[in-house]
């Protein structure tokens, strides 16, 4: 296969090469900038020195119609220009900014306060969330790879949802992020000396990803609801940890919704179901395209504690979206994405 990245320089593009590099079906990767055309990539990141030591091409609706697939991994506002020439003419196109998982494209621009992509495609598109929506990937032309804390959120929360084990009206979601999930481009937020030792909430009730989940939970379990949704600022580069609260429906029991979890999953080679509480943390998942789910009941409250926990750039980003390709060109999930995370 011919693979195509546009965003390569960025960390979301950064980790395609990595993962696309072992990718046994992936013959040749061909990487795209819109500023620093003609650069040696391994000059500017050296660690893929005799990795890739190609130029940088320059991004072109006549060359990228000759790829099998393109990733694109820009910033959002970019791909809702970008990708509709492309559309139909080729490639399968998987979108890893958020310009085509809002179906309204007036949510769209209220949230992410740009002007959206072309409603047509917004339609067309396939929200990418490989464990739910497999039999929709398989047939899309075009794939709007999930967000990053949506992906740890809605893979933890949604089969309680769907099998009414939650109440889905008072869901409260508390998510804390590695600061890579802000990308490369520099900013006062992610300064050093301003992010080392500090633990900060942003977006107070305004994260773009609040009406993308809404929206998941609505396709995939079929309830509409509203969410509270909050996230953090962790001084640490990856991972994401989220922690839903949710009220249980009577005589709901622990075993029950261990039992849910282990069956709607059964199948998925990336979702693990923790039991051990203290074995659950950002770096059991570091560098790898797990999704790592574990849900205790509070007796006391009856309430439950459920907590997804990912590497924003693996499974909420770059993994995903090469999952997603595997189902996509029928290989098996596992190709190219068979890790061992980090964890130290
Ligand atoms: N970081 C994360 O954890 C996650 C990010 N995402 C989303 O994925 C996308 C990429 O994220 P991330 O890799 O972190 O972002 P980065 O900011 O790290 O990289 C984005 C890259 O996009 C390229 N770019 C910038 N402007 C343009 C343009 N006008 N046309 C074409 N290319 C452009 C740049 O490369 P060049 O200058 O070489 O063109 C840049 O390196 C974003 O939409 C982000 O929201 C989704 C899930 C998780
Ligand atoms: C730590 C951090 O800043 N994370 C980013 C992740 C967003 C992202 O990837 O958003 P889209 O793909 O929806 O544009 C944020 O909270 O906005």
């Amino acid at each position: 296969m011919k693979v195509g990245i546009i965003g390569a320089t960025g960390y979301g593009g950064l980790e395609l090469i990595r993962f696309l590099h072992n990718h046994p079906e992936v013959e040749k990767i061909d990487l795209f900038t819109s500023s620093d055309e003609g650069t040696v990539f391994s000059s500017r990141f050296g660690h893929l020195l005799t990795i890739h030591d190609e130029p940088l091409k320059k991004i072109g609706v006549n060359t990228l119609s000759n790829f099998d697939v393109i990733f694109t991994s820009t910033p959002s506002g970019v791909t809702s220009k970008l990708l509709p020439p492309l559309v139909g003419v080729g490639p399968k196109l998987i979108d890893l900014s958020g310009d085509y998982r809002l179906k309204n494209p007036h949510d769209y621009e209220k949230w992410y306060k740009k002007d959206s992509a072309p409603t047509e495609l917004l339609k067309d598109s396939v929200y990418g969330l490989t464990e739910w929506n497999e039999e929709e990937v398989k047939k899309a032309s075009l794939i709007a790879n999930p967000g990053c804390y949506p992906t740890a959120v809605l893979l933890s929360i949604l089969p309680f949802i769907k099998e009414k084990l939650i109440d889905p009206s008072y869901l409260i979601i508390d998510a804390k992020s590695g600061i890579s999930g802000a990308g490369n481009k520099p900013s006062q937020a992610t300064h050093f000396s301003e992010a080392n030792e500090n633990f900060s909430i942003y977006k107070i009730n305004e994260h773009q990803h609040i009406p993308e989940i809404e929206q998941a939970i609505d396709l995939f379990a079929g309830v509409k609801t509203t969410i509270s949704f909050n996230t953090h600022l962790v001084p640490m580069t990856r991972g994401i940890l989220a922690t839903t609260y949710a009220p249980i429906f009577e005589g709901v029991t622990e075993e029950q919704l261990i039992d849910c979890l282990l069956d709607t999953y059964k199948n998925n080679p990336f979702v693990r179901i923790v039991t051990d509480v203290n074995s659950i943390g950002t770096n059991r998942v570091k560098g790898s395209n797990f999704c790592d789910i574990l849900v205790k009941l509070d007796k006391r409250t009856n309430r439950v504690t459920i907590i997804g926990v990912i590497d924003n750039l693996v499974k909420g980003a770059a993994g995903q979206a090469i999952q997603n390709m595997n189902v996509q060109f029928g290989l098996p999930q596992t190709d190219g994405l068979d890790v061992v995370p980090l964890f130290i």
